[in-house]
């Protein structure tokens, strides 16, 4: 590839501009964004934060409500911070019209300050892109999808005894995560009971993750303050709702071999996090545990690994490595691997199959305006602008690991059940190749179930129809793309509103059900 650089001529973006090299550029100008604009966006919008200068435009801010608070108050704070905001147009937050409402998804001007404010820091609202959770969407609703015939199997599900499982196999730092415990009790499954696993191999990243948890009152946990909440009116409207109860259990554990069957020689994955566990541990209320508090939990967790892995129904046998489950030990090559002629090794302990599995698998992240933003500042102190995408040694390093943790994913399906693959990448290698692969791989298997996401149900193509307050979606035949868009030039003066056309990022998705 070549990997000449121009020098763009913008004053304020020249020194980041020429670091973007023509590949690149031409990359992004295949999925209609001119990466020059970016980064003058960016550096004017840098500027104009510093400045508090409202003449810059932004991407819009999408957050989402946590359901654990009251809406209508949430929404009511939410205004009169936009309104006491000398950087935003006093404006009421916009619910996204072609997301289910129960996400609840909102946007705001794309100054607001996240960060800043306090609807953010008691946990109120998460800041979130919302394509991330039309993922949400496609994972847990059947409401998306193009060829529905019927209503979800509700009945199925509100009869059946055993707990609806959920898998994210790429889980940190976990808003995907929150999203589908937030969602699943309103979603249009309504099983009885549900376990969501969190599995990320980041151990840092998986203790963010479970920080974000506690911060956002997870699992279903009512605030005090709030003596009705979104759940429980729907709960009381919904005669056919049955009370949900939401496990949700963290696994520090390489997502590519998740699904392996473990002997004796082998370390079940870390149990790093269960609700349950930590509810008893502290009573419900969030407070620093000290280090009895600590090994007690260790304790229990390592006990309670079997709850996602079993033996077969042999409930005799012993958990892999009995001394110490709870820490992950390399084998060491030189020592020859002793033969267990046992009934050990004949009952393996697996995981068991999921219902739901969203692989969010690690990518070039690329489309995400976020992160080419943060690129690009690394970029100005030496660094380079996607390294990923524009090194073919690493990006197919990359795309192998995607294949292995999708197929992971699927294998750990339970027939009949649906998983859903996306990335925040733009790059066809690891969006629809991997779809392609998968289907292939799995050929007797793997079905695509095609999604659509569109305003009012207007038909695909339909000028005006993907657009208002939507992303520039595309339906291709092996998943959706939500293509990424910059506000227009010049566009605002004085404080910044919200803008009726989708800002934001690139994502894909694709949906995928194991045939029973
Ligand atoms: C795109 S991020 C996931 C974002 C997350 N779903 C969310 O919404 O907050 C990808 C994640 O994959 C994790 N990851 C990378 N390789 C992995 C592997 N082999 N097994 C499990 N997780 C992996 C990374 O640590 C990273 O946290």
């Amino acid at each position: 590839m070549d990997k000449k650089t121009t020098t763009c001529a913008t004053e304020d973006s020249n020194t980041s501009s020429s670091l973007i090299s023509d590949d690149l550029r031409s990359f992004y100008a295949t999925h209609g964004l001119d990466i020059d604009r970016l980064v003058d966006h960016k550096s004017q919008n840098d500027k104009a934060r510093a400045t508090s200068d409202g003449n810059a435009t932004f991407a819009s801010r999408f957050v989402r409500l946590n359901p654990r608070f009251d809406r209508e108050e949430t929404l009511r704070r939410l205004k009169e911070e936009l309104a006491s905001s000398s950087d935003v147009a006093s404006c009421d937050p916009v619910p996204i019209p072609w997301l289910d409402d129960k996400l609840g998804f909102y946007v705001l001007p794309g100054n607001f300050r996240l960060v800043q404010s306090p609807c953010y820091q008691e946990g109120r609202i998460y800041g979130m892109d919302v394509s991330s959770g039309a993922a949400i969407g496609a994972l847990l609703s059947d409401r998306y999808d193009k060829n529905r015939t019927v209503e979800a199997n509700s009945n199925h599900m509100t009869t059946r005894q055993e707990p609806f499982r959920v898998l994210d196999l790429c889980c940190a730092p976990g808003l995907k995560l929150c999203a589908i415990a937030d969602y699943l009790p309103q979603a249009t499954l309504q099983p009885s009971s549900t376990i969501v696993v969190g599995v990320d191999v980041s151990e840092h990243r998986i203790a963010t993750c479970k920080k974000i948890l506690q911060k956002y009152h997870l699992p279903i946990k009512q605030q005090p303050d709030e003596a009705t909440t979104e759940i429980s009116t729907q709960k009381q409207q919904s005669s056919h709702m049955r009370e949900q109860k939401i496990q949700m259990r963290l696994y520090c554990a390489d997502g590519t071999t998740f699904d392996q069957p473990y002997n004796h020689n082998q370390l079940l994955p870390k149990l790093v996090f269960d609700s349950q566990s930590a509810l008893e541990e502290t009573g419900g209320k969030r407070k620093r545990m000290n280090k009895s508090a600590r090994a007690r939990e260790r304790k229990r967790l390592k006990s309670l690994v079997t709850v996602d892995f079993d033996c077969g129904g042999d409930r005799h046998q012993p958990l892999p490595s009995a001394d110490n489950n709870n820490h992950q030990k390399e084998e060491d090559p030189a020592v020859p691997r002793k033969e267990d002629t046992s009934s050990k090794q004949q009952h393996p302990w697996k995981a068991k199959l999921f219902d739901r599995v969203l692989v969010d698998a690690e990518c070039s992240t690329d489309g995400s305006l976020k992160h080419i933003a943060k690129q690009i500042n690394a970029a100005v102190n030496g660094g380079a602008v996607a390294p990923m995408l524009t090194n073919a040694a690493e990006l197919s390093k990359l795309v192998e690991l995607q294949k292995q943790l999708a197929a992971t994913g699927f294998r750990l399906l339970k027939p009949g059940g649906t998983m859903v693959y996306s990335t925040c990448s733009l790059s066809k290698d690891q969006n629809e190749n991997v779809v392609a692969w998968m289907l292939e791989t799995f050929a007797d298997k793997a079905e695509l179930i095609p999604v659509e996401f569109s305003v009012g149900g207007a038909a695909e193509g339909e000028s005006g129809d993907n657009t208002l307050m939507g992303p520039r979606v595309s339906t291709g035949p092996l998943g959706v793309r939500f293509e990424p868009c910059l506000p227009p030039p010049n566009e605002s003066g004085g404080t910044a509103t919200i803008t009726t056309n989708y800002t934001g990022g690139g994502f894909f998705l694709a949906k995928i059900r194991k045939r029973k």
